[in-house]
């Protein structure tokens, strides 16, 4: 038990998909798992441990923000022996070839954030995938015909920027493929503990068209990435 986290001890398989919102964990659960169970309930942020093709796997929300996820990752290593992170999210799209409803495989994570800024000292740190995870999903997309993207991403603190897409700028202007809010703690905690991590997301909205996927198709897109993450966490 964690002051967050009522699941007792091996509770939680050694591979978890992470996403940000606690129904989308109920909805992989109940959806893919063969024999779902719930393991978690504290603050309605649930997560559930089953298996997809004969292989444990859990799924936990992390609520929005890296704040929120770092409690519930650092949780999940330190007192659940979780050893892979898989997050499954949403972002938005930053760039003109990344379009709504394509997946993004997050090589790195610049942040906005300033939870580690004083852990570096004067360097800063490049909060990055694990290459196996990554290397992988990129196979498994690729045997699937998905039209995924693999790049850096920045996890933003603000979900409405103040300054709109001009905030993003200086990214953009770096490449950077969209925004979300949790992957640069997902990679950053997962460095310093020795665990795997992989940030999965699908653009849910392009900040430069105004595109959006309209709630039946957001289903259907998610549904492919919730495939993708899971056929991953059973080749480990
Ligand atoms: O869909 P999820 O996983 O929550 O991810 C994205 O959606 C939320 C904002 O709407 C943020 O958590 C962002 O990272
Ligand atoms: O953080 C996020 C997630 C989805 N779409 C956005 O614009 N931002």
């Amino acid at each position: 038990m964690t002051p967050h986290n009522n699941a007792k001890l091996g509770d939680y398989a050694e591979t978890v998909l992470l996403p940000g919102d606690p129904l989308r964990a109920k909805w992989v659960a109940e959806t893919f798992f063969e024999n779902p169970r719930q393991v978690n309930s504290v603050r309605n942020c649930l997560g559930y441990t089953g298996t997809f093709n004969g292989k444990p796997v859990s799924v936990q929300a992390t609520g929005m923000g890296q704040p929120s996820l770092s409690i519930y990752v650092n949780e999940l290593i330190d007192t659940y022996g979780v050893k892979n992170l898989i997050r499954i999210g949403t972002c938005g799209g930053l760039n003109k070839r990344a379009k709504v409803r394509d997946v993004i495989l997050a090589m790195s994570a610049s942040n906005e954030g300033t939870m580690y800024h004083e852990l570096f000292g004067k360097f800063t740190f490049a909060p990055t995938a694990d290459f196996s995870l990554l290397r992988k999903a990129a196979d498994l997309a690729d045997q699937k015909d998905m039209t995924w993207h693999a790049g850096g991403i920045v996890s933003s603190d603000s979900f409405y920027q103040p300054l709109g897409l001009a905030a993003y700028k200086p990214l953009t202007d770096h490449d950077i493929l969209a925004v979300e809010m949790e992957a640069a703690a997902l990679y950053t905690i997962a460095a310093q503990k020795g665990c795997k991590a992989l940030a999965i997301c699908t653009i849910s909205d392009c900040l430069i068209t105004g595109d959006e996927i309209d709630a039946d198709q957001r289903q259907t897109s998610l549904t492919d990435m919730a495939k993708l993450s899971l056929e991953l966490a059973a080749s480990l």
